[in-house]
């Protein structure tokens, strides 16, 4: 049976409605970064870039960094966004959008997330790379998906009881990256991470310029948290996102996330622009290695 038009979503040309990306336009090894500004500072590095595309806050560059064909693609802020971004670059490999069929033998793409984060310990300063072993997500999102063998429930569910989680908010969930990519891009330049995704930059990750938050310790909270030796490291906005729709899918991914600011200190990064291209240089030739 084919899909719906409703469901699986064409553009004119044939590509994938949000993604406006067509299933030849990307490669195996996708890198993914908020910012779409960010999308060139990556390519920058290529041999040569063979396509670029742009479709809201997705802009995508495909090309080769010493030989291997990489993709870089902007998703723009937040797990609503991961879920259009993964599912359709899902349909790329995995669907044949002409017959809007499931094809029979499915494929994985790597995915490799680059992006900036706010550190919620004094000891993971400003310039830091985190590379997240699991992301806690506050979001929800995976609870809207029937499959949910993957979560780490026994750990979202010490949480939830240590924090004292409102029943007000979405219910947190925990989801592991793909071992063999965290294993081929950690080295002595990166600290192993437990990654608290948010909904949100300003009252989500409790901070506070006119809007006052329900709970002033929620943060302290979030740090005091450890179950079995786990405990977060780190606030940003996709990465539970990437890790539970990659395991849904059958995709391999890993976050690398650049330290911005330390919550616990106060502090924001002076050189961010520098560190992010020290960051995306290394994770290039982590990915050729
Ligand atoms: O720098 P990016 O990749 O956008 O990541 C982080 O920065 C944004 C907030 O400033 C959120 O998307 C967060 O996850
Ligand atoms: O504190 C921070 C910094 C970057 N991105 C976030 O989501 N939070």
């Amino acid at each position: 049976m084919s899909l719906k038009a409703s469901e699986l979503i064409l553009n004119e040309d044939g590509s994938i409605y949000h993604l406006g990306l067509l299933p030849g336009d990307i490669a195996n090894t996708v890198i993914t970064v908020g910012d779409p500004g960010r999308v060139s500072t990556v390519s920058d590095h290529f041999d040569s870039i063979e396509l670029k595309k742009e479709k809201r806050e997705f802009n995508t560059h495909t090309g080769t960094y010493k030989g291997k064909r990489i993709t870089v693609m902007s998703t723009g802020m937040g797990t609503d966004n991961i879920d259009i971004a993964l599912t359709e670059l899902d349909a790329l490999v995995n669907i044949n959008l002409k017959a809007k069929k499931i094809k029979d033998e499915l494929s994985s793409l790597d995915i490799i997330r680059i992006g900036t984060t706010g550190s919620i310990r004094k000891e993971i300063p400003v310039d830091s790379f985190i590379i997240s072993e699991m992301a806690l997500g506050f979001d929800g999102l995976m609870h809207y998906y029937k499959e949910d063998s993957f979560l780490k429930k026994d750990i979202a569910a010490a949480f939830v009881e240590q924090t004292g989680w409102s029943a007000k908010k979405a219910m947190p969930y925990v989801v592991e990256g793909g071992k063999e990519l965290i294993e081929r891009l950690s080295s002595s330049s990166t600290i192993k991470g437990f990654t608290g995704t948010n909904v949100g930059f300003y009252g989500p990750q409790a901070r506070i310029l006119r809007a006052d938050v329900p709970d002033r310790e929620m943060n302290n909270k979030i740090s005091d948290f450890n179950y079995k030796g786990y405990s977060i490291t780190n606030l940003e906005m996709e990465t539970s996102g990437i890790y539970g729709m990659a395991k849904l899918l059958g995709h391999n991914a890993v976050s690398m996330n650049l330290v911005l600011a330390n919550r616990a200190s106060g502090e924001f990064a002076e050189n961010a622009k520098e560190m992010m291209v020290k960051l995306i240089k290394y994770c290039l030739e982590k990915i050729v290695a």
